[in-house]
C-alpha cells in the first residue's frame, strides 16, 4: 500500500507570532517543517512528498532540503492565500490514481503507526481522517453568553493526515470551489459532496503547532 503526501507549509504562522512562518522554527535546534517531512522520508510506503510553500520562501525550503537530505520531494508547489487553495495546488502534483494524504507542515508529531492505520481505511472506503474524542465539555457561545452544552460524545477533534483517493478530493475540490465554500479542513470537502468519511483514531500528541503554549508542548512531547 502505497501513498504520495501533500504537506503544506505555505501559511504565515500569525497565530505564532514568530515574526517569520513557524515551519522555520526549530525544535532540538530542527526547524518544525523538517521534524515532519523526515516521518515521511523514512515511511517506506510514501512514495513521494509534494511541498507546498510561499514562493518568496523557496531558496530557503530548498537550502534546509538539501541541508537535512530529503530526497523524497517530488515537486514544490506554490500555495494559495488560504489552506483549502494550497491544498488544490498540492493535489496536481499528485500521479493519477494514487492515494494521497494531506498534512499539515506544522505537525510533526504525527507516527507511522498512525498513518498505517489511516492509509489502510483510506484503501477501503475512499476517504480517512485521523481523529481524537474531544476530551472537553463544549459550549456554544454568543455575545459572551451560553446558548448551549454541545452532548461531547458524538464530537471529535479532527487531525491530519487526511487520506484520500486522488480523483475523489479533486472532485470535492472543484465541487467546494464552485460553491465558494471554504472549509478548514479536507475531510468537510468530501462530506459536501454527500461521500462518507471514515474516522481513525490519532494521538493526542499529533498537536499542530498554532500558539507559543504549543512549543512548550512541543519540547515536553519531543523530551
Ligand atoms: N494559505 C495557507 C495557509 C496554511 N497553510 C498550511 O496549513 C497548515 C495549517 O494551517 P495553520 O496552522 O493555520 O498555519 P498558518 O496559516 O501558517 O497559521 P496562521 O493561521 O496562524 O497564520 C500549516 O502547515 C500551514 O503552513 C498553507 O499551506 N497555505
Ligand atoms: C486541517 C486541520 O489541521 C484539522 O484540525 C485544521 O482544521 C486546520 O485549521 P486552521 O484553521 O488552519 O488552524
Amino acid at each position: 500500500m502505497k501513498y504520495q503526501v501533500v504537506i503544506l507549509a505555505a501559511g504565515q504562522g500569525k497565530r505564532m507570532n514568530a515574526g517569520k512562518n513557524k515551519q522555520f522554527i526549530e525544535l532540538e535546534q530542527v526547524p518544525i517543517i523538517i521534524h515532519t517531512l523526515k516521518v515521511f522520508q523514512k515511511h517506506t510506503m510514501c512514495s513521494g512528498i509534494i511541498l507546498v510553500i510561499n514562493d518568496q520562501e523557496k531558496e530557503d525550503f530548498q537550502k534546509l532540503l538539501e541541508k537535512y537530505d530529503v530526497t523524497k520531494i517530488k515537486a514544490i508547489v506554490s500555495g494559495g492565500s488560504e489552506r483549502q487553495y494550497s491544498v488544490h495546488n498540492g493535489l496536481h502534483a499528485v500521479d493519477k490514481g494514487e492515494l494521497v494524504l494531506v498534512h499539515d507542515g506544522a505537525r510533526p508529531f504525527i507516527s507511522h503507526k498512525r498513518i498505517e492505520d489511516l492509509v489502510e481505511k483510506a484503501y477501503e472506503t475512499g476517504a480517512a481522517t485521523l481523529a481524537v474524542p474531544v476530551k472537553d465539555t463544549i459550549k456554544r457561545v454568543e455575545n459572551g453568553k451560553v446558548i448551549e452544552t454541545v452532548e461531547r460524545s458524538t464530537l471529535w477533534s479532527v487531525q491530519t493526515p487526511q487520506a484520500f483517493q486522488l480523483e475523489l478530493i479533486l472532485a470535492a475540490h472543484h465541487h467546494a470551489n464552485q460553491e465558494n465554500y471554504l472549509g478548514t479542513d479536507d475531510a468537510s470537502l468530501i462530506e459536501r459532496i454527500g461521500k462518507p468519511v471514515s474516522i481513525i483514531l490519532g494521538d493526542y500528541t499529533n498537536i499542530k503547532l498554532t500558539t507559543p503554549d504549543d512549543l512548550l508542548l512541543a519540547k515536553a512531547i519531543l523530551d
